[in-house]
């Protein structure tokens, strides 16, 4: 229970829900444990007529009537009562599931890009969603049932031992089976259901990479390789769903086995005590078997009760593992304040902390507000992690990392990566309109902005290409886009965004050299005031910034303009002429 201790915070939460549910929970049972001493009642009173030989039907059918109604009265207080323990306990753990969801969902949002990194896509799904759902098993079904069961015995268990002691003894014996015995299955049944979804997640995420790499399958001719490993692990899946079907098919047998069992003991034992006068009506007996099948149920949940906790504990435990992740990049300033995008790289060192790659070594520079700097090098060589650290994805090892003034750290990161507008060098884009897609980073844009920033990125045209134009839905992945659309798109966004600081991550490499031009022209034109950063394989988008850096393994191996760097040997003069010549070819 320790995991779950965590989950007090919801309890406290939703205390008055909490409190209206146990109390109704208790009504409903008091309520339903009224019928078995009427239908008692009524055939005692069935018995002394005939026993006593009367002929006074008239009042054995107005005795008889009253209990029907009071019968159909109790029932119908205990069912409208039972409606309402289930509209507010399940309820309430609806609530606390969407509490928790959005819990998690922030929590992960915090989380830093190694977290993601270190953990794979599908267990985050799992832990929210599945092992949620679990836990709310516990809010809701373990809790009602429990409550129900407590209740049960405290009215039930008392009437019956005052009614009967012996009988009551005999025919309360054989419920502690059952209820061990629906334990162990529920274990068994638990254990085996986990195994279940286990290789249902290998199938999902065969099926889905399969799907994702389908070019890929096809253009090797694989489709018949891939297709049975599929019917292999299918054929697995489907042994293990075998074998928990196995288990499950005894739940209910089992139950109505022991159900019988005691009712046979009342009949058995009862009939006896009433031969031997140790009852007095037979009543009695009716209202035992009625109370036997009632508490046979709130019985059985005891065992899967305990299984529910034993599995949201479990499944808590997964979720506290991931909430205890403290974020590596925190924010620690909350303050808005005009915002100034220079940028300085002074001794800058980085290592990925799961790698332990060196990406970064001593990298010095100043970029002034509006000034771009081109970053080119071989690859590997740390480009697209300097405009990760810019972005504050990463936080740097040693050195000094200052915009407009201000060391990195001690930004509002919020603001920060508001006035940031990045290209990636591999876009993503949604399964979504292209219009929402190039909107994406700002709030309500206006088709004015939407397309102009097209425009701005050379994909205006493309895009009125399409039947349904702007409102064209992409793919998973944008699949429906060629590379270099896609990138186009991914650069519409940014620069709809106009933004204090632009970073383009070799952005524009499934671009035409003529497209290439022209976007740069606009981008030239467009975010003058940006501060940007280009990173970049080829010369000719690197030529026109005001200032240019290479890198080499992590270092800088040269630096200047253009002009500059072509007229002294090294990397950049090597990779110009390389260029020019594959021009002129
Ligand atoms: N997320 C990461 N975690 C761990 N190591 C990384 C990560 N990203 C990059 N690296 C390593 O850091 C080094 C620099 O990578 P980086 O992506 O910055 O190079 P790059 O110059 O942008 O390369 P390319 O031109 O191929 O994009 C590489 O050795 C790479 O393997």
């Amino acid at each position: 229970m320790k995991e779950l201790k965590y989950l007090n915070r919801y309890f406290l939460k939703h205390k008055y829900r909490l409190f209206i549910g146990l109390l109704i929970t208790v009504i409903a049972r008091i309520f339903l444990v009224f019928t078995p001493k009427f239908l008692g009642d009524a055939i005692a009173i069935i018995e002394t007529y005939i026993e006593t030989e009367s002929n006074d039907i008239a009042t054995l059918k107005n005795e008889l009537l009253y209990y029907i109604m009071l019968i159909i009265g109790v029932s119908l207080i205990g069912a409208f009562f039972t409606f309402l323990m289930r509209q507010t306990l399940i309820v309430m753990s609806r609530l606390i599931e969407f509490d928790l969801k959005n819990e998690v969902y922030q929590h992960y949002q915090k989380l830093s890009l190694s977290f993601y990194k270190q953990n794979r896509i599908g267990d985050l799904m799992n832990r929210i969603s599945e092992d949620v759902g679990k836990v709310r098993m516990y809010f809701g079904p373990a809790l009602m049932y429990s409550i129900n069961t407590i209740t049960l015995f405290a009215i039930v268990i008392p009437l019956m031992v005052s009614t009967a002691p012996k009988l009551a003894m005999y025919t309360l014996l054989p419920l502690p089976v059952l209820s061990i015995a629906i334990y162990k299955l529920s274990k068994e049944i638990h254990i085996r259901s986990t195994i279940v979804q286990q290789y249902l997640s290998k199938l999902t995420i065969f099926t889905q990479e399969s799907f994702s790499g389908i070019s890929v399958i096809k253009a090797y001719g694989l489709e018949q390789n891939v297709s049975s490993k599929f019917t292999t692990l299918s054929n697995d899946s489907k042994d293990k769903n075998m074998s928990l079907v196995r288990v499950q098919a005894w739940f209910f047998p089992f139950m109505i086995l022991l159900i019988g069992l005691s009712n046979i003991l009342v009949i058995y034992i009862g009939g006896q005590q009433y031969i031997e006068g140790h009852i007095q009506d037979i009543g009695t007996l009716i209202e035992f078997i009625l109370y036997v099948n009632m508490l046979t149920w709130p019985v059985a949940t005891v065992g899967w009760v305990t299984s529910i906790i034993q599995q949201a504990e479990a499944s808590q435990k997964r979720i506290n593992e991931f909430l205890k992740v403290t974020p590596e990049i925190k924010n620690e300033n909350n303050s808005t304040y005009p915002f100034e995008s220079d940028i300085v790289f002074n001794n800058v060192s980085f290592t990925y902390p799961d790698t332990q790659i060196t990406a970064l070594k001593n990298v010095s520079f100043k970029l002034e507000k509006g000034k771009t700097l081109a970053v080119i090098g071989k690859t590997g060589s740390g480009k697209s992690t300097l405009l990760q650290l810019v972005s504050r994805l990463y936080n740097i090892n040693s050195g000094e990392l200052l915009i407009g003034g201000k060391p990195i750290n001690q930004h509002n990161l919020n603001l920060l990566r508001s006035n940031i507008a990045t290209v990636p060098q591999d876009p993503f884009l949604f399964s979504d309109t292209i219009y929402n897609n190039i909107g994406f980073g700002i709030e309500n844009p206006d088709k004015q902005m939407v397309i102009q920033a097209a425009k701005d990125a050379v994909v205006h045209d493309n895009i009125l290409g399409f039947k349904n134009k702007y409102q064209t839905v992409l793919g998973e992945r944008g699949i429906t886009l060629s590379g270099g659309q896609k990138q186009r798109v991914s650069i519409a966004r940014a620069l709809i965004k106009n933004p204090e600081i632009l970073l383009l991550d070799d952005c524009l490499s499934a671009v035409d050299t003529e497209t290439e031009e022209l976007i740069l022209s606009n981008l030239n034109r467009v975010t003058h005031n940006a501060t940007t950063i280009i990173v970049s394989h080829r010369i000719s988008s690197a030529k026109n910034a005001d200032q240019i850096i290479v890198l080499e393994k992590g270092s800088i191996i040269q630096s200047g303009t253009h002009q500059e760097l072509v007229n002294i040997e090294g990397h950049y003069k090597d990779l110009y002429e390389k260029q020019l010549a594959e021009k002129e070819n």
